[in-house]
């Protein structure tokens, strides 16, 4: 492989999550929020459909797994959402293909259909065969739409923000785009200062550029955990480990790991069910942004396997890591399988 084909693989992964996170932006503009179930069902499917087009045509002989074309997955989809999606690469191939893309084309479905949220993304990674048993991810793209930024990794090997063009007055703090900022939301604070979803001060913008997971304060720790299933260990954790520990609700796990990115949060801790699409993408970021992730036992993250399946995270700077890792062995009686 040359290595302008790998150059593009990274540019590629954040120029059609940003494409679709654009995309989607406009399915809330077009259908409101009247109806989440449609919202959500529209957003899934027509972000799915763009991706596995844009990927057919652009990268014909590679295998794809998204979670739009689960038939099991799909399954949960309201009867009478009649359009199927799109079926991915039959596993036997995506098995023994040595480039599968694995895209979550709308992570944080449900604050999607919420108006005013904006802890929602598209991901993009391309998993490769590398001699490895494992094999790894090669490059990745978090797009936020309703942030107005993408984190991505670079050919260069790290990783970086990019800006996206502004979709109304202020795409970012919503004034009048489709992002829209809005009540509530992850950590909020003083009204005005916190927008949904983040916690970063309307006028305390994410600088354009390489991307480098920052360290935490000392004696601090923020853990970003799901909005409707944190880990059942994780109110036992906040209080076993050293560090005073605030639990910061956030939709979506790529919103989740970019918190942890921008320095909005300290850490992501998940547990209890997950599957392969809802982190490749980030935690290729991540990875490329310096910062640890891994299985909350640990163990290595690995990709493209039979059971999609990928029930458990942690990211975090590589300083918490021991502290986090030791804590939730500590404190969660078993360990996901
Ligand atoms: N226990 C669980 N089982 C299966 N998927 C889970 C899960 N907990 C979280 N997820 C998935 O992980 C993503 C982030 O979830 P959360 O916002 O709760 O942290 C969501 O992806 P989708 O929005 O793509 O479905 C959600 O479905
Ligand atoms: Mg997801």
């Amino acid at each position: 492989m040359t290595d302008q084909t790998v150059a593009d693989d990274h540019a590629l992964a954040a120029e059609l999550a940003a494409a679709a996170g654009r995309l989607l932006l406009g399915v809330r503009d077009e259908l409101g929020f009247a109806d989440a179930r449609a919202l959500k069902d529209t957003g899934d499917l027509r972000s799915h459909e763009y991706l596995m087009g844009a990927l057919a045509e652009r990268c014909p002989g590679d295998a794809i797994l998204s979670e739009e074309g689960r038939s099991s997955v799909a399954g949960k989809r309201a009867a009478g959402a009649d359009a199927a999606p799109t079926a991915n690469t039959a596993d036997a191939r995506r098995l023994s293909a040595d480039r599968v893309w694995i895209v979550d084309p709308l992570d944080g479905t449900r604050e999607f259909s919420e108006e005013g949220r904006r802890d929602w993304a598209v991901h993009v990674a391309l998993w490769v065969r590398d001699g490895s048993p494992a094999g790894r991810l090669a490059a990745g793209a978090v797009a936020l739409p309703a942030q107005g930024v993408t984190l991505r990794t670079d050919a260069t090997g790290g990783a970086s923000l990019v800006r996206e063009e502004p979709s109304g007055p202020d795409a970012v703090t919503g004034g009048a785009g489709s992002g829209g900022a809005g009540s509530g939301g992850a950590g909020s604070g003083g009204a005005g200062s916190v927008v949904a979803g983040s916690v970063v001060d309307r006028r305390g913008l994410p600088r354009e550029g390489p991307l480098h997971v920052p360290a935490p304060d000392a004696g601090k720790l923020r853990i970003a955990v799901s909005r409707t299933r944190p880990p059942e260990f994780v109110r036992r954790l906040a209080d076993a480990i050293e560090p005073d520990v605030e639990l910061v609700p956030i939709g979506s796990a790529g919103a989740k790991i970019s918190a942890v990115l921008l320095g909005e949060v300290d850490a992501y801790v998940h547990a209890g069910g997950q599957y392969e699409w809802d982190s490749a993408a980030p935690a290729a970021v991540a990875l490329a942004a310096g910062a640890h992730a891994s299985r909350v036992d640990g163990a290595a993250l690995a990709y493209n396997r039979e059971d999609p399946r990928l029930p458990d995270i942690l990211v975090c700077h590589p300083v918490s890591a021991s502290t986090l890792l030791t804590g939730i062995r500590d404190v969660s009686d078993a360990l996901p399988t």
